[in-house]
């Protein structure tokens, strides 16, 4: 059967039944690029992962990747694991420990065609930069190591779709941002769907194209991540994480000495160089602005250290726990508007006679660069 725009990407629709738990979702994934299931303990993000993997026979529904139909209820049609072509990785990378790297890849070629392990295999070790660990045994790796060879052997398997769940949550904040570039790549460098179970919202905004919410066994909501991030209307723009993300370009004049500008449809940032090697001109990053480093004025600062202040229009105002209220502020002008949020004191809204329309200039005491 032959993939339709509408199919072409990742379908899952699931019922399943557990005492004291229902999972009940119906999703539609892009094609490409990594997509988060995110949501509180027990909500059903492994459970999803399972269902897609065909390790969930009970459950009913449809799962079906560019227009290949894995599963189908309606018609009786429930293909076990092994008929998937899913790469799997967990917490814990279950490396052979009696194999090197090299013979754990190995094993992961076992159902990849032989014309197809060639390229199957550059593609890997170049993508997970393991090249020179393939004589080594699991146990002489480290965490970090062993997560980047676990992600080769999944993807030796030629698969249509990788399932991480997970994956770095075992190991300790060095490792972690050891793992993350590598992860960061698959993104762009990957034509297949990448499915992504975390709890941390550091990795969502770092790693993730799209976000899946999950909440008791219900999707709560789905879409690009950049827009879900800043939706007052969900959790995660709420409380001390709430944070918006941008994407910008490098400007390619920098505003002076350390400092690196970027462009982006509300203006422009300015940044301390941090890098040794500048970025380069054009080059495309993704920024986060947590809501507790913007503050807002009526009129523009003269005389600040602040680097960045920009124009910007309140939009929404609600109460945010107690005494705090949650700013969403648009910047930039019709379809390009950029969306930014701003946690600030109910009394200095109310100083400032805070209305939706009323024009500020949010000033910004932090940017990170997630990208
Ligand atoms: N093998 C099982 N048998 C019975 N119930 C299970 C089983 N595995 C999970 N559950 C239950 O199903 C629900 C969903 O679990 P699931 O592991 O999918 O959640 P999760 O969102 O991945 O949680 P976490 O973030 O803690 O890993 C929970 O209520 C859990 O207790």
């Amino acid at each position: 059967m032959s993939a339709t725009p509408s199919d072409a990407g990742l379908q899952l629709r699931s019922h399943l039944q557990r005492p004291g738990f229902t999972l009940d979702i119906n999703l539609s994934l892009p094609e490409r690029g990594i997509t988060a299931l995110f949501g509180p303990s027990g909500c059903g993000k492994t459970t999803a992962l399972r269902v897609i993997a065909g390790l969930e026979p009970t459950s009913s529904g449809r799962v079906a990747i560019g227009g290949d139909v894995w599963q189908d209820s309606a018609s009786g049609l429930f293909r076990p694991v092994h008929q998937r072509a899913v790469g799997l990785v967990f917490q814990e990378a279950s490396l052979f420990d009696h194999l090197s790297v090299e013979g754990n890849l190995k094993f992961g070629f076992r159902r990849t065609p032989n014309a197809e392990r060639h390229q199957a295999w550059d593609h890997g070790l170049a993508l997970l930069g393991i090249a020179h660990l393939l004589k080594r045994s699991p146990p002489e790796l480290s965490g970090g190591e062993r997560q980047r060879v676990a992600i080769a052997r999944a993807l030796a398997a030629n698969p249509r779709v990788l399932l991480m769940d997970e994956p770095l949550a075992a190991l300790d904040a060095q490792r972690k941002a050891e793992v993350l570039p590598w992860l960061e790549q698959l993104h762009a460098k990957l034509d297949m769907p990448v499915v992504y179970v975390t709890h941390s919202l550091d990795e969502v905004a770092q790693l993730a194209d799209h976000l899946v919410l999950i909440n008791q066994g219900r999707l709560e909501a789905q879409g690009p991540v950049i827009d879900l991030l800043s939706r007052t209307d969900l959790h995660l723009a709420h409380g001390d994480q709430a944070a918006a993300l941008i994407e910008a370009t490098v400007a390619k004049k920098p505003p002076g000495e350390g400092l690196c500008a970027l462009d982006f449809s509300g203006g422009q940032l300015w940044l301390p160089q941090t890098r040794a090697i500048p970025l380069p001109p054009g080059r495309s990053v993704r920024l986060r602005i947590q809501a507790r480093d913007v503050s807002l004025a009526l009129q523009r600062p003269e005389q600040t250290s602040l680097l960045n202040t920009l124009s910007a229009t309140v939009s929404e105002l609600h109460e945010d726990g107690p005494g705090q209220v949650l700013v969403g502020l648009r910047l930039g002008e019709g379809a390009n508007q950029v969306r930014l949020l701003s946690r600030i004191s109910q009394l200095s809204a109310q100083r400032l006679k805070l209305a939706v329309g009323t024009p500020v200039f949010a000033l910004i005491k932090g940017v990170a660069m997630v990208r």
